[in-house]
C-alpha cells in the first residue's frame, strides 16, 4: 500500500514550503517520496522550488477540479507504477476543493494498492482571520472553511504577521470549524516533522468519509459552465498568465505589487531587473511579495502568473506591459 500524503490550503498559504519539510523529513527516514503537482496555472513555478528532489508529475490546467477528477487517479497510478514510490505527496492548487481530492484519491485506492494517509490543510492566518472577521468580502472564505475542515492535520502558518492576541482567535475559530483535527501554530511550517509527516499505519487517516456528505458537497460545488461538463463552483477565481518580453525596472515592479487590486490573492513568477544581473523568483502571497535571486538549471521563462477572485485581467496586463516599456538608460563605455 502507497500512502498518499495530501497538502491542501488557499493560495499562497505556504503548501511549497511545507513541502520542504516534508522532503526533508523522508529523506531523513531514508524513504523514497514522489510529488504530484496540480497548479492553477499553466506554468509551474512551484516545481522548480522542489526539482530534483524527488520524482515529481505535474497536472497544469485552467478548470483543476475536471482534470482532478479525470487525471488524479491515472496520474497517481502512473507515479507508483515508474518510481516504486514509499509515499506520494499530492499539492493540490490553492482553489482545489479538497473533497474531490479526497474522493479522487479514495477511488484510485478502489483499484490500485494506495491508501490516503493524511490531508494536511495549511492556513495563512493573517487572510483566515481577516476573512472570517468580515474585513475582506470574499466567496473564497468558503472555501477556505472546506479545506479546513476535511484536514486530519492542519497548520496555521504565518504567526509572524499576526498582532499579539490575534493567534488565540484564529485558533479558537480554527477548533470550532474542525475539533478533530491534530492542529499546530508554525512559522514557514516548521512543524514536528515525525507528527505530521510520519506514514505509520496507526496514523492513518480514516477515509471512510460518509459518503453522502462527499457527494453533497460534491453536488452543491457543482455547476454547468454551458459547455457540457460540470464544473465547481469556484470560477470566480482568475488566472492571469504574463510572459515578460524584457527586464523591468525593480522599484516600479514593487510598487505595482503594493498597488494590486484587494481580489488579488496570489502571484508568482520569474523575472529580470534592469538594474540587477540574473533571474529573480518572485512571490506574492496576501499583499506580502519576497523576491530571491535564482540559479535555474535549465532555462526558464520570465513570467508572472496571477491568481484571485474577479479581477481584471486587461488592466493588469496593461500595467505590467507599460513596466515594460521602460528602458535602462544606455551606458556606453
Ligand atoms: N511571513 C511569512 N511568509 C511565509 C511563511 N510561510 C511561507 N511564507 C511565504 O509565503 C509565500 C507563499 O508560500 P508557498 O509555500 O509558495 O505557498 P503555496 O501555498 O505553495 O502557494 P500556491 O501553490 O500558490 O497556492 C512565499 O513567499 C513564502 O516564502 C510564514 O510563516 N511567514
Amino acid at each position: 500500500m502507497i500512502p498518499i500524503v495530501v497538502l491542501s490550503g488557499f493560495l499562497g498559504s505556504g503548501k511549497t514550503t511545507l513541502l520542504q519539510h516534508a522532503l526533508a523529513y523522508y529523506k531523513e527516514q531514508g524513504l523514497k517520496p514522489a510529488i504530484l503537482m496540480n497548479e492553477l496555472g499553466d506554468v509551474n513555478l512551484d516545481g522548480s522550488l522542489v526539482n530534483g528532489q524527488a520524482p515529481m508529475k505535474e497536472m497544469l490546467s485552467g478548470c483543476i477540479c475536471c482534470t482532478i477528477r479525470r487525471d488524479l487517479g491515472i496520474e497517481l497510478m502512473n507515479l507508483a507504477g515508474e518510481y516504486k514510490p514509499d509515499v506520494i505527496i499530492v499539492e493540490c492548487t490553492g482553489v482545489a476543493n479538497p473533497m474531490e481530492i479526497v474522493d479522487a484519491v479514495t477511488d484510485a485506492s478502489l483499484y490500485s494498492s494506495m491508501i490516503l494517509q493524511s490531508v494536511i490543510t495549511v492556513i495563512d492566518a493573517r487572510q483566515f482571520l481577516d476573512f472570517v472577521s468580515g474585513h475582506v468580502k470574499s466567496k473564497s472564505l468558503r472555501l477556505m472553511q472546506d479545506q479546513l475542515r476535511c484536514a486530519s492535520k492542519l497548520i496555521i502558518n504565518k504567526t509572524d504577521l499576526l498582532a499579539a492576541g490575534e493567534l488565540q482567535k484564529v485558533q479558537t475559530f480554527v477548533k470550532e470549524l474542525n475539533p478533530y483535527a491534530l492542529t499546530v501554530s508554525t512559522q514557514r511550517g516548521d512543524v514536528d516533522r515525525a507528527a505530521f509527516f510520519s506514514i505509520q499505519g496507526e496514523d492513518r487517516m480514516d477515509v471512510s468519509l460518509p459518503k453522502e456528505t462527499v457527494a453533497d458537497t460534491v453536488q452543491e460545488h457543482h455547476h454547468d459552465h454551458g459547455h457540457g461538463e460540470s464544473y465547481h463552483s469556484y470560477d470566480h477565481v482568475v488566472v492571469h498568465t504574463h510572459f515578460f518580453g524584457q527586464p523591468v525596472p525593480r522599484a516600479r515592479f514593487e510598487q505595482l505589487f503594493r498597488s494590486l487590486p484587494a481580489e488579488i490573492y496570489r502571484a508568482k513568477g520569474i523575472v529580470r531587473f534592469l538594474e540587477q544581473e540574473g533571474q529573480m523568483m518572485f512571490q506574492f502571497a496576501y499583499r506580502e511579495l519576497e523576491i530571491i535571486p535564482i540559479r535555474p538549471q535549465k532555462s526558464v521563462n520570465d513570467v508572472a502568473v496571477l491568481m484571485g477572485e474577479n479581477f481584471a485581467a486587461s488592466e493588469i496586463e496593461a500595467r505590467l506591459k507599460t513596466l515594460e516599456s521602460a528602458r535602462k538608460p544606455l551606458t556606453r563605455s
